[in-house]
């Protein structure tokens, strides 16, 4: 069974600080955190990130994930095309919640050239405490799984 607190985070190039500032932030609040990297500053691939951290949440080994790119667009591009994944970008919180309980989104994408560090510590907090509400939206979400 996958552990409920244990979570992926991986990131491209643009976004490694907030990558590991949500790190620092979610582990402090007990989360069991996966960081997938990359290490270094180097220009990267966000479609590569993407699909890795989509890869550990789709195979169970992590129940839910955080990838970050300059925008969050492509790298939630990426980790879509992963069967089984359901990510979000947020700029906002109250997105980052829904897409919890309406959507059930396993994944959330945020855009370190977007958001400033506070707000991006709050959408993932509303990310993560939310839950699936499931009823009617269950039905919808096993519409978008196919
Ligand atoms: O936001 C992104 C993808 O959606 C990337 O982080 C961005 O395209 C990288 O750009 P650059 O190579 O100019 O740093």
């Amino acid at each position: 069974m996958t552990n409920t607190k244990r979570i992926v985070l991986s990131s491209d190039h643009a976004a490694i600080d907030l990558r590991l500032a949500v790190a620092r932030h979610i582990e402090a609040q007990g989360w069991d955190v996966v960081d997938i990297g990359p290490t270094t500053p180097e220009s990267t691939h966000y479609p590569l990130h993407g699909q890795a951290a989509a890869e550990r949440v789709a195979s169970g080994d992590c129940r839910l994930g955080i990838i970050l790119c300059g925008t969050g667009q492509g790298i939630m591009m990426a980790a879509n095309k992963v069967k089984g994944i359901r990510c979000g970008v947020c700029t906002d919180t109250f997105s980052a919640r829904m897409i919890r309980q309406h959507n059930d989104a396993n994944i959330l994408s945020l855009g370190a050239r977007v958001v400033g560090e506070g707000l991006a510590l709050d959408i993932v907090d509303a990310f993560l405490t939310a839950e699936f509400e499931g009823g009617r939206h269950a039905t919808r979400v096993d519409m978008i799984e196919g």
